[in-house]
């Protein structure tokens, strides 16, 4: 039986053309105690459909008079609620990806693993209302039917993300609509324009909200490693895996894995990748076995990857696997119109970092910062007002806006973000570079200094998933050192880890 909380009661129409498969569906969900009923062509099942409202629908791509699209297509137009589960062709990496496109809520491909299938099915119907009324051309507005599916903290997710301009009022709603489905998602933008934070949305807004949310940065991965952290590792497989130890498929299962800087992937792990999304299986590195996986992708980058697709650097494939909704976040010199609200939001979360009252920018300041190109987007924007903060001693706030203070400091390894951004070096063998201009000095040279190691730390952790051990050797310290500066700065991790990456 399925193991999620689902309907058992669901009704289900199971559409194939092959009376043997639609006998085989047809048990295997009548034994998970849902009621089917079954069509074999595609008129047949629009009649089905005219008749009666179902909670899901399961078709065959080649049906003898059309195809499983065609269905989906019309359930579209009528804003039907039933969730489709399309079976395609082995390897017809076209026609899966045609089928999420056309609205599929999955799809699963020949020969049917029936253990998928199963829970395919259940991840369909999780969330699904059987209540409603099963008349004949029932249309839910399309808000409710967002709403319906909402988790509760997917709210409050969309609400961390700020600004009301159109541009970001279009990024919110399709984040709502694609959500619902398990099609793979990318999201592009620059450098800080809240990839994450719009990923973290897909996830917590979708069915999968209560399962876990795993989030990689493929680049701060070293390449000999990457199997390993991908898809697990048995005892022994390589040196120094003293356990048995499981991957960020394993640990994303029934959730989302979140894919950062996907374009930073080396080939052969792009192949492997591929693999396991298409196949739904990982082999963990050491092991002769399968391991099934339920995960939806969602990953970002900064990178056009259809011009490294054409550089030869990103597999066609894969672009085109990860591609199938794309989210595109503006940077944030094409939506000045959101700056207040995001000042405002992130000038309260640097409160709320410091236990101090929440300042606010003086007229004169948001003026400037409508002036700066901010090439680091929002995350260049946190910056300044995190030494904003640092810098005031009242609670109007004026700018530093000095080249110095208002050029990001990212913590990239790669070169792809330089010419949208100056590194900062932050080894302890590079030379001392002032952090901010000379010209202003803090009234607390204390507390400013705390502030700018909390936000280096702060964001090294971030970008190396909270990894100490990692961000000590990027920021060259011991992992005693960062965990007293931690320790010393309050700073407080989710599932803080100290593994070194080859532990
Ligand atoms: N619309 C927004 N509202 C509030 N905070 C935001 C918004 N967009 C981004 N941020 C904040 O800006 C910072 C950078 O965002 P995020 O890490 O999501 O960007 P990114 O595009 O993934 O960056 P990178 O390309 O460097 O990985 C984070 O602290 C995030 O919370």
């Amino acid at each position: 039986m399925a193991n999620h909380p689902v309907l058992s009661d669901a009704r289900i129409l199971v559409i194939d053309d092959e009376p043997d498969l639609r006998t085989l569906y047809e048990l295997t969900l009548l034994r998970e105690g849902y009621r089917v009923e079954t069509a074999g062509t595609v008129q047949d099942a629009k009649d089905q459909l005219a008749q009666q409202r179902f909670d899901a629908v399961i078709t065959d791509m080649r049906l003898p008079d059309g195809l499983g699209t065609d269905i989906l297509g019309q359930l579209r137009a009528e804003q039907r609620t039933e969730r489709c589960i399309v079976i395609t062709a082995y390897g017809s990496a076209e026609n899966a990806v045609e089928s999420l496109k056309a609205g599929a809520f999955d799809y699963l491909t020949k020969p049917v693993d029936l253990k998928q299938f199963r829970s395919a099915v259940a991840n369909a119907l999780r969330g699904v209302s059987s209540n409603a009324p099963a008349a004949t051309g029932t249309k839910p507005t399309a808000t409710k039917t967002a709403n319906a599916a909402m988790h509760p903290s997917g709210l409050a997710v969309l609400d961390r993300l700020a600004g009301s301009s159109a541009t970001m009022q279009s990024v919110k709603e399709r984040i709502v609509k694609v959500a619902r489905s398990m099609a793979p998602v990318l999201v592009r933008g620059e450098s800080g324009t809240g990839k994450e934070l719009v990923a973290n949305a897909v996830h917590a807004n979708s069915h999968r909200a209560t399962g876990p949310w795993v989030a990689v940065n493929c680049s701060a991965i070293p390449e000999n490693l990457m199997e390993a952290e991908f898809f697990g590792a048995r005892k022994g497989a390589y040196t120094g895996a003293m356990q048995d130890r499981s991957g960020f498929f394993q640990a994303a299962h029934g959730g989302t894995l979140f894919l950062d800087e996907i374009g930073d992937l080396p080939l052969a792990m792009q192949s492997k990748l591929l693999r396991a999304i298409q196949e739904r299986n990982v082999r963990p590195l050491g092991s002769h076995q399968e391991e099934a996986v339920d995960v939806r992708i969602v990953s970002a980058t900064h990178k056009d990857l259809s011009a490294e697709v054409q550089a030869g650097r990103f597999r066609q494939d894969l672009y085109y696997r990860l591609n199938v909704i794309d989210i595109y976040i503006p940077p944030l010199r094409e939506r000045c119109e959101d700056l207040p609200a995001l000042c405002d939001a992130l000038l309260s979360r640097i409160a709320q970092e410091s236990g101090s009252a929440v300042a606010q920018l003086s007229p004169y300041a948001m003026s400037q910062l409508t002036q700066l190109s901010l090439p680091g987007n929002v995350r260049e924007l946190e910056n300044l007002l995190h030494r904003a903060v640092a810098l005031s001693d009242g609670a109007v706030l004026e700018l530093d806006t000095h080249p110095l203070a208002t050029s990001p400091a990212p913590l990239r390894t790669d070169n792809a973000g330089a010419t949208e951004t100056a590194p900062l070096p932050l080894q302890a063998n590079a030379p001392p570079t002032p952090v901010t201009a000379p010209i202003e000095i803090p009234v607390d040279l204390q507390r400013y200094l705390d502030l700018q190691e909390r936000d280096i730390l702060v964001r090294t952790l971030q970008e190396t998933r909270y990894n100490r051990t990692v961000a000590a050797q990027r920021l060259g310290i011991s992992l005693r050192q960062i965990r007293y500066r931690m320790a010393r700065l309050q700073i407080d991790v989710p599932h803080a880890s100290d593994e070194a990456p080859d532990a």
